[in-house]
């Protein structure tokens, strides 16, 4: 659906150049909700930017729906451009123009007739929930109104993919949720594939199935978000994931392994079937290791429920093997606690 191959991307400013994309290469599949996760000044915005071409790679390709946009002429830029909608964090509605207008911009832009355009703007209208407010100007709407007014714009032209930067960043938590839903509903009742920079994790896990993590250019992680949420690698990652889920343990509890260097502590993450099995249970019964849990913790994360517990297991080193190997074949993921967690400074 959407392709970047080894995308770079360099700005030249007063003869500095700035390279804001080192490499890209990510696959948008059809009715994704593909979420671009990173810091400040990573690169989000320009990656997405390419893939509307509002920019062109210094390197590399963008392809939508198998057609390479550098390819195209300016003509056939401008008709794949109709297939993509984008929403933006300000919004970017024309304050001078009501509701009505301002929906109807890309309908009037591809010469569509009065009728035609007053049928699928109420239409459009009715969907985002502001049928009552198409004689309104932009100023006379609340922030989350106004992002529902630049939603149904950008599904005037019937896109098959929807771009949104940072489009809850200026929201407040409520609505920010209200229109994440809305954006799912588009997901599902439209099947437009859906793609979402933003800086929150928050909104990752509310609404997306896969996520990139960005940074310095680069996409350091990137996988289905229960994968990427369960299992974060790099360290960028693990403090993004960490804003949302609790998975570690607490400075007390902490303190007070440190007396007791050298046990075996573990992570284990549980999902989805997995973690409604009665696997402790079995550890203990079946091969007499002593499990003490020194934390545990449940998110749901696409209708599915991701559990962590931080176990100290005791017994002989074959009985803890087997354990393990029993865990390992239920579906449990083992990582390890290095002692380094033991040491109370570290967060
Ligand atoms: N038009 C431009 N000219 C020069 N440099 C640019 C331009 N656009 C982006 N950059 C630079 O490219 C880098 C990546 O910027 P980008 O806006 O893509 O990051 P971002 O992850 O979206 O950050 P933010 O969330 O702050 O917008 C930054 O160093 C930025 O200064």
């Amino acid at each position: 659906m959407i392709e970047l191959r080894d995308v770079y991307k360099t700005f030249t400013r007063k003869e500095v150049k700035i390279e804001a994309l080192k490499g890209i290469s990510l696959k948008v599949e059809k009715g994704d909700i593909f979420g671009v996760i990173g810091y400040s000044g990573a690169g989000k915005s320009t990656l997405i930017r390419l893939v509307n071409y509002l920019e062109r790679p210094s390197e590399g390709q963008v392809l939508v729906e198998g057609h390479d946009l550098g390819a195209y002429s300016d003509k056939e830029l401008r008709a794949a451009k109709k297939n993509i909608g984008m929403i933006f964090q300000h919004f970017n509605l024309l304050e001078s123009k009501k509701v009505f207008d301002n929906v109807a911009i890309p309908l009037v832009l591809l010469k569509k007739n009065k009728a035609e355009i007053r049928k699928r703007v109420q239409e459009l209208l009715e969907f985002v929930g502001l049928s009552d407010k198409a004689g309104s100007y932009p100023s006379e709407l609340s922030g989350g109104q106004k992002q529902r007014v630049g939603i149904a714009r950008a599904l005037a032209s019937n896109p098959s993919i929807l771009l949104c930067d940072e489009a809850t960043s200026a929201l407040d938590p409520q609505t920010t949720r209200s229109i994440l839903q809305l954006l799912k509903r588009i997901n599902a009742e439209y099947n437009i594939t859906v793609m979402i920079i933003t800086h929150e994790m928050s909104v990752i896990q509310e609404i997306c199935n896969k996520v990139a993590v960005m940074e310095e250019g680069r996409i350091i992680e990137q996988g289905s978000v229960l994968d990427v949420f369960g299992q974060p690698k790099h360290e960028t990652t693990q403090n993004f994931v960490k804003t949302v889920i609790q998975n570690s343990m607490t400075t007390s509890v902490r303190r007070t392994l440190k007396a007791e260097h050298g046990s075996q502590l573990y992570k284990l993450n549980f999902a989805g079937e997995s973690a409604s099995e009665p696997v402790l249970y079995e550890i203990i019964r079946s091969y007499g290791v002593k499990v003490n849990i020194l934390f545990a913790n449940t998110t749901e994360i696409q209708e599915t429920t991701l559990g962590t517990i931080i176990v100290q297991l005791q017994g002989d080193p074959s009985q803890i093997e087997a354990a393990l190997d029993y865990m390992n074949k239920h579906e449990v993921r083992i990582e390890e606690v290095k002692s380094y967690v033991l040491d109370i400074n570290h967060k």
